[in-house]
């Protein structure tokens, strides 16, 4: 799959996010490849359940110090609607609520809603649709964040 960004990075909008993430590729870790398998499973679900046209998946880790945070925006980008499902798998054990690092929902004519970033949840929402955040944290949080995508 062609892809710009690679291997680990430091965000280019460090004034938007303050996450530094690292992008997972096939065969890095017997781990990974498990991950990966588990998301295609995800993405056949999604398809036959929804009728949603997932083509392709591309994740990366995301590594988010204390007091690092991710402003309001929504996952697909201006130029490309290929990214069409958001999942977001937490890694944190031991989470506590007043750890703080929610990720902030903002549905449209709903109430904002937020979701604690304890270890093994996910969050799945439409990409083009959710507008959400990401709370500063007082301890290492830690994500694997992906999108299921249409060819674009
Ligand atoms: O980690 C999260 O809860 C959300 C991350 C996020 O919004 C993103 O990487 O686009
Ligand atoms: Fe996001």
């Amino acid at each position: 799959m062609a892809r710009v960004s690679q291997g680990a990075a430091r965000s280019l909008r460090p004034d938007v996010r303050g996450d530094q993430i690292h992008w997972l590729e096939a065969g890095q870790s017997e781990a990974c490849d498990r991950y990966l398998a588990i998301m295609e499973m995800l993405r056949i679900a999604l398809n036959r359940g929804l009728c949603l046209g997932l083509e392709e998946y591309e994740s990366h880790f995301a590594f988010y110090a204390p007091g690092a945070s991710y402003l309001r925006h929504r996952d697909q980008f201006r130029h490309d609607d290929s990214r069409t499902v958001s999942v977001i798998v937490y890694l944190n054990a031991d989470w506590l609520p007043e750890h703080g690092g929610a990720l902030r929902l903002h549905p449209e004519g709903l109430a904002m809603r937020d979701i604690s970033p304890v270890g093994s949840r996910i969050a799945v929402f439409l990409s083009a649709d959710m507008l959400h955040e990401v709370l500063p944290a007082t301890r290492d949080r830690l994500s694997l964040t992906g999108w299921f995508r249409r060819r674009a």
